[in-house]
């Protein structure tokens, strides 16, 4: 009974749904099937072209999508790898474009980006890099921007909707081929209430819409999160940055255009610093877009205007792939970031150099200025060379000036003391200038202000002398010179002192005239020395204490100074008194030198006189042979000197040469020349004859000497002209 009611049973048959989304995909697979809903196939050829004109409409609009499918202008990557992509972030001012860049940095890098400053490239994928750049709100920055920018992201205060800048960059795009735009929303978080928040957001999208494209992608930054944009939303827009396709404008790839996202000035300093507007080097740095550049080609710099390039190097890549990349010993977070302008980047390459920027955290090398009397302290301690850097910082001279200023010192006194009134002057401004001692001096060599140098110099300039009572010499070391250096020590050793000063070691002597004359005698490295350091008063001692006897030390002086003038050099180098110098000053009455100081003095004038009047060639003054005595020469300027002269060359009338020879001219006298000659063609020799054998022999014979005499001449001469024209 149970088993003929089931068979009995009426199952509804299954009605297949009419409309919903199960219907629709029912009846687009039938189309496909080129069935009907009853499960009849169509007509095939009822698809087939109606008309030819169709047909060809068609045809042609295929063929024309296929061609520009094929001609889109696309990245060649077997030439390398291609160069970072640029994004620009461009909007209104207090937008949130540098915070962008910090979110989009941090993500891609995971590293804190203090400053957006020039260009930052980040590896944002195994084959893509971008390069951030943050777009200037001035339109010039907007007109440079737009020209390389490769997707620009326009951001768009959400609180405030579209502004000007927003409009003013969109039209300059148009004008520049136009490349891919993404929208940004910020300041979302303004909104309290969500439905005034969602419809802004939609009325936005529209107005995007239309003012690009349809379809234009528009992304949003609901708000912050400690400063920072919300992780989920810079990852979204991040992806999307970096799968995006990219496809290079025409015009840009046919050019060649570099992005600078460094530069240098290697402008000699010199020429900077004697023009400040000199033509200046400048070495850009940057990565090469479009097609290859030609080294000879004209370059345009926006802002700057039209300069030739006068070369073009290729570095390696700062910012490689990380395929490209070796990772052995390098992390690859170290890589993938590279913003020079920034100051982020450890590694630099220049053309011939590589940096290390070493973050001023861990150590700081620049010159700090002192802020309000307090000096900050970057870093840890100093070791020796930081300091050493540090010194060189403070260096305020180059070497060629301090050289130019420094001198070597030959003597052990400067020889332009050449006269009595020199010297005393020398003294007087001594005894001034120590007044005024304060006075700042420059040391050449080390560019600081020594006052102890400045005493060394007047020290070796002029001399010293210490008034002997060793109880005032103390009383002048604790009195007037606090300002001393430390280094300043005394001895007192048998009536000479000795002084140490800046490490070197001075011998003073005590200063009484018979000292000074006793110690003559001893020719050594003995110096005199003027009490000029002693300020003021030390110097006015001397002379009261001296007394009377003021002229007659001074003249000694005066002696000591003249006859160092006159120093040899020859003698100082070689050691060997070849030649023996006049010292006019110390000729005595009877014209011969001698060393005593006791010698009574010449003037100058009256021994130039004597030494014309009686000269001898040990007055010759061998470092001025032009001071030759005179008198004992003949005068060669007079008429018979120049014609013995003239015959005696070539041209010259060689018999009356002879005769002269003859007549025994003292000039001819003494010269070989008759010597003996051979011939060496003829092999015939010639004797020493001189026209004086000639003299004695008889008429024909002093003929016959004079032509073969001639002929030889003649002979000689024939041959300087061959030897002259021969080539070789
Ligand atoms: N509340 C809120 N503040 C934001 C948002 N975006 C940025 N800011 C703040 O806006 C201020 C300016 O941000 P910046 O990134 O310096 O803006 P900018 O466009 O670079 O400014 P300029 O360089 O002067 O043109 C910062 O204090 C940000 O914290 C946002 O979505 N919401």
């Amino acid at each position: 009974m149970g088993a003929s009611s089931t068979e009995k049973q009426n199952h509804k048959a299954h009605r297949t749904s009419q409309s919903g989304a199960s219907a629709k995909k029912e009846k687009s697979s039938k189309k496909k099937q080129g069935t009907s809903g009853d499960g009849k196939q169509h007509n095939p050829k009822a698809f087939a072209f109606s008309s030819s004109v169709k047909a060809k409409r068609l045809q042609s609009r295929a063929a024309e999508k296929e061609q520009r499918r094929l001609h889109v202008p696309t990245i060649d990557h077997s030439i390398g790898e291609p160069p970072p992509y640029v994004v620009v972030v461009q909007g209104p001012p207090m937008v949130g474009k540098s915070l962008l860049i910090k979110c989009l940095v941090k993500h891609f890098t995971r590293q804190n980006l203090f400053e957006v400053r020039g260009p930052i490239t980040v590896v944002s994928g195994k084959q893509r890099r971008v390069q951030f750049v943050e777009c200037p709100n001035d339109i010039n920055g907007m007109i440079d921007a737009a020209k390389f920018t490769d997707l620009a992201l326009l951001l768009i205060d959400g609180s405030r909707g579209f502004q000007l800048e927003t409009f003013e960059f969109l039209n300059i795009l148009q004008v520049h081929g136009f490349p891919k735009v993404m929208g940004v929303l910020t300041h979302l978080d303004k909104f309290k209430d969500v439905k005034k928040l969602r419809k802004t957001k939609q009325q936005l999208k529209n107005r995007f819409g239309i003012e690009i494209k349809e379809g234009v992608k528009l992304f949003y930054l609901s708000g912050l999160d400690h400063g920072k944009y919300l992780k989920r939303e810079v990852l979204n827009l991040a992806r999307f940055i970096s799968v995006m396709k990219h496809h290079p404008l025409s015009w840009r790839a046919a050019h060649p255009y570099v992005l600078v996202d460094r530069f240098e000035d290697v402008t000699p300093p010199e020429c900077a610093h004697s023009n400040k507007k000199c033509d200046r080097n400048i070495i850009l740095y940057g990565y090469l877009r479009g097609c290859n550049m030609k080294r000879a080609s004209k370059v345009h710099i926006t802002g700057a205007g039209d300069f030739s390039l006068a070369g073009l190097t290729s570095l390696p890549d700062p910012c490689p792939l990380p395929s490209a990349a070796k990772k052995k010993g390098l992390r690859d977070k170290e890589k993938l970031f590279y913003a020079p302008m920034s100051g982020i980047g450890d590694l630099l390459y220049d053309k011939d150099a590589v940096y290390i920027d070493i973050n001023d955290h861990f150590v700081q090398y620049s010159k700090v200025d002192v802020v309000n009397g307090t000096n900050k302290k970057f870093g840890k301690d100093r070791d020796v060379g930081e300091s050493l850097v540090k010194n060189l910082q403070s260096t305020r001279y180059s070497i060629d000036e301090k050289l130019n200023k420094s001198f070597i010192n030959l003597f052990e006194v400067k020889p332009y003391i050449s006269s009595e009134n020199e010297v005393r002057s020398e003294i007087t401004s001594n005894k001034i200038s120590d007044s005024s001692s304060d006075q700042e001096h420059i040391d050449p060599m080390d560019g600081t202000s020594l006052e102890l140098n400045n005493k060394i110099e007047k020290r070796d300039v002029s001399k010293e002398i210490v008034p002997e009572d060793s109880d005032e010499e103390s009383d002048y070391e604790s009195e007037g010179n606090d300002d001393v250096d430390d280094r300043h020590i005394s001895f007192v050793d048998d009536g000479k002192e000795e002084e140490f000063h800046n490490g070197m070691m001075r011998r003073k002597v005590i200063s009484t005239v018979d000292d000074l004359e006793s110690s003559e005698e001893d020719d050594t490295d003995y110096q005199l020395a003027l009490s000029s350091e002693s300020s003021g008063g030390s110097g006015e001692n001397t002379d009261t204490e001296t007394g009377g006897n003021d002229s007659k030390w001074k003249e000694s002086l005066i002696a000591r100074a003249r006859m160092r003038q006159n120093i040899n050099l020859m003698q100082l180098v070689y050691g060997d008194s070849s030649s023996k110098l006049v010292n006019p000053s110390r000729v005595t009455e009877g014209g011969s030198s001698e060393d005593s100081d006791d010698d009574i003095l010449v003037p100058k004038a009256e021994l130039e006189k004597r030494m014309a009047e009686n000269p001898d060639y040990d007055d010759i003054n061998v470092d001025d042979r032009s001071k030759i005595v005179t008198s004992q020469l003949k005068d060669w300027s007079s008429g018979d000197y120049i014609t013995v002269i003239r015959d005696r060359f070539v041209t010259g009338d060689w018999s009356k040469a002879a005769k002269r020879g003859e007549e025994g001219d003292s000039e001819v006298e003494g010269e070989d020349l008759y010597g003996d000659f051979e011939d060496l063609e003829t092999g015939e020799v010639f004797k020493n004859q001189s026209i004086d054998d000639a003299k004695e022999g008889d008429e024909v014979q002093k003929i016959k000497v004079m032509e073969a005499e001639e002929w030889r001449l003649k002979k000689l001469a024939l041959r300087a002209k061959f030897d002259s024209q021969y080539p070789f």
